[in-house]
C-alpha cells in the first residue's frame, strides 16, 4: 500500500548563500538555487529515495510547474496535484555561513471552495490506493484550518495512518482530527500548549497533553538537540552529531519522512527513529534533502543515540 503525501501550499525554494546577512543592505550572495519543495514534496523525495513510490498531491500552479514535473519524474512521484491558474510562490532561503537560515515565505496561491472540493474528489478517487497520508505544510489564501481538521478526521474515520506536520492555526485545528503522529518542533508545541516550553520536564508534560487529547504519536523535533518521542509504547530519546551546518530547511520533512517510512516498513521505534534522524542530519548538510550518499547515512546511523527513556 502506498503512501500519498499532500501538500498544500507548495513553493518553488531559493535558497541564497552568502557569509552573512545585512538586513538593509546589498548583500553579495556566493550561490542561488532555485528547486521544486514544500513540505509534503521534500517528504516525497525523500521517500522515493528510501524506495518508496509516493504519490503527491495538493495545490500547484499552472504557470510554473516545469520544475515540479522535472522532479517527479526524475524521482518516480505520482503527480495527483490539482492545477490552479498561476504561479506557485517562491521561498527565499537566505543561508549564512554560521548556519543561520532567514526564510522569507509568500502567502501562496488563493484557492476556491470549488477547488478544494476538485482536490477532495481527487484525493476520494486515489483513496483505494493509499493508507498512509502525511499532510504538510502550511494552508494557502482561502483554506480554512477547519477544511484541513475535517479531512483528516474523514481519513482517519477510513481507517488510514495521517501524519501531521503544520504549524499555527492548521496544526491547532488539524490536531482536532485526531491524526496518528504530529511533529512539531519546541515553538510549535509552546504555541500548542499555550505557554513557553524549557527542556526537560516541561516538554515532557506538554508532550503527553497534547498526546491525551488523542494523539498517538507527538514527535517533537529539538533541532541539534535531537528528537523526543512520544508514543503508545513509550519515550524515545534520540541525541544526533554535531555536524557542519549547510542549511537546515528541509530537516523537519526529512525527520517526518523517515518516521513515515518507520511506520509502513513496521520497524520498531529505535530503528525507525534512528534512521530518520540520520536523514535529518543529512539534509542540514546540504542545500535540499536526499539520501545524497548511503555510507555516509550509515555514518550518521551510527553516530545517533537512541535511548527509550520511559516505557
Ligand atoms: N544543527 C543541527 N545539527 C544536527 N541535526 C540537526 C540540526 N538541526 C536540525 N537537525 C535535525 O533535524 C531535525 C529537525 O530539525 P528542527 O527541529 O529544526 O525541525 P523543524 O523546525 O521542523 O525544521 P524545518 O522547518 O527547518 O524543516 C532535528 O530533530 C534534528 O534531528
Ligand atoms: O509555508 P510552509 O508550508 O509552512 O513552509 C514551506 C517551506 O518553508 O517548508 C519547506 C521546508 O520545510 C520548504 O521547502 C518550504 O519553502
Amino acid at each position: 500500500m502506498s503512501i500519498l503525501t499532500l501538500t498544500l501550499n507548495p513553493a518553488l525554494d531559493l535558497t541564497v548563500t552568502l557569509d552573512q546577512l545585512t538586513a538593509g543592505s546589498v548583500n553579495l550572495a556566493k550561490a542561488g538555487y532555485l528547486g521544486a519543495a514544500g513540505k509534503g514534496i521534500n517528504v516525497a523525495r525523500v521517500l522515493s529515495d528510501l524506495g518508496h513510490t509516493p504519490t503527491v498531491s495538493g495545490f500547484l500552479g499552472l504557470d510554473n510547474d516545469a520544475a515540479f514535473r522535472a522532479l517527479f519524474n526524475q524521482y518516480g512521484i505520482d503527480d495527483a496535484f490539482v492545477r490552479l491558474a498561476g504561479d506557485t510562490r517562491v521561498n527565499v532561503k537566505v543561508s549564512e555561513a554560521s548556519g543561520r537560515v532567514t526564510d522569507i515565505n509568500l502567502p501562496g496561491l488563493q484557492v476556491s471552495d470549488t477547488e478544494w472540493n476538485r482536490l477532495l474528489a481527487r484525493l476520494e478517487s486515489l483513496a483505494g490506493s493509499f493508507e498512509t497520508l502525511v499532510v504538510a505544510g502550511s494552508l494557502p489564501p482561502g483554506v480554512r484550518p477547519q477544511q484541513l481538521e475535517g479531512m483528516i478526521e474523514m481519513w482517519r474515520g477510513r481507517g488510514k495512518q495521517v501524519l501531521l506536520d503544520a504549524s499555527g492555526g492548521a496544526l491547532r485545528a488539524g490536531i482536532k482530527g485526531l491524526p496518528s503522529l504530529i511533529k512539531p518542533n519546541i515553538d510549535e508545541l509552546a504555541d500548542l500548549v499555550g505557554r513557553p516550553i524549557s527542556e526537560g520536564m516541561d516538554l515532557v508534560t506538554c508532550a503527553r497533553e497534547i498526546q491525551k487529547q488523542g494523539i498517538d504519536h507527538v514527535v517533537v523535533s529539538a533541532g541539534e538537540d535531537g528528537v523526543h518521542w512520544f508514543g503508545p509504547n513509550g519515550y524515545w530519546r534520540a541525541r544526533v552529531p554535531q555536524v557542519k551546518v549547510i542549511s537546515t530547511v528541509g530537516a523537519g520533512d526529512s525527520l517526518v519522512a523517515g518516521l513515515c517510512a518507520g511506520f509502513v516498513e513496521g520497524l520498531s521505534e529505535e530503528k525507525a527513529l534512528r534512521r530518520a534522524c540520520a536523514l535529518s542530519v543529512m539534509a542540514v548538510t546540504q542545500v535540499g534533502v536526499g539520501i545524497r550518499n548511503q555510507k555516509e547515512l550509515n555514518g550518521y546511523e551510527q553516530a545517533i543515540v537512541v535511548e527509550q527513556v520511559e516505557a
